[in-house]
């Protein structure tokens, strides 16, 4: 059975009927797992749930002129229960909380949201918070002492057609600190 968790909604980007969110998801321990739930994830999204390496990458590949990162919102909050029992983090700790849309050529493709522990804050990781419009995986590829984890496969709970239909997600490890990054990808980038 999945992990059921249920994500806060991000802000939408667009008031209205084409509201776009990061959506409540299931989260699977696998692709397989997910797929057997919605074996549509099979189809072109399958391509993004699995891929190695940098997301960011391989968006700025796929643009024909100009990829650029909106933020949605940024800043201490608390995280979902769920998120807090995932980083291993007491509940009611806040963490920096960083919410942003991957647009290709102006294009929304991805919506993400990455849960950053007070603790990983520190020293070095304090760069973290000063992010602005850079990609935080140009940040995290280019420091060798972080290290990805394996990944999960979300199924959303999609509030209209504008909405992701699948998600993953992963934690990063440098140390005894980490963090946990949700990609949330939309309609757009699988038309
Ligand atoms: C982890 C990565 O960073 C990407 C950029 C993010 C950001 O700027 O907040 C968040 C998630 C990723 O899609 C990556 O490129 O793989």
């Amino acid at each position: 059975m999945p992990s059921r968790d249920f994500d806060r909604y991000a802000p939408s980007m667009f008031e209205g009927e084409n509201a776009i969110s990061t959506p409540a998801t299931d989260w699977y321990r696998s692709f397989s797992a997910a797929a057997l739930k919605n074996p549509a994830i099979h189809g072109p999204l399958s391509h993004w749930l699995t891929l190695e390496g940098s997301l960011t990458r391989a968006l700025q590949l796929r643009c024909r002129e100009h990829f650029h990162v909106d933020i949605l919102q940024e800043g201490f909050a608390r995280p979902t229960v769920e998120e807090a029992h995932t980083l291993g983090i007491p509940v009611r700790q806040n963490a920096w909380i960083r919410e942003v849309c991957l647009n290709g050529d102006n294009t929304p493709w991805v919506l993400a949201r990455t849960i950053i522990p007070l603790a990983t804050l520190s020293g070095r990781g304090r760069r973290l918070r000063n992010l602005g419009r850079r990609p935080l995986g140009a940040y995290l590829f280019s420091n060798p002492q972080w290290q990805r984890g394996p990944f999960e496969t979300g199924l959303c709970h999609r509030a209209n057609r504008h909405q992701p239909m699948a998600a993953r997600r992963s934690r990063f490890f440098s140390g005894h600190h980490s963090l946990l990054v949700g990609e949330y990808f939309l309609p757009t980038l699988c038309p």
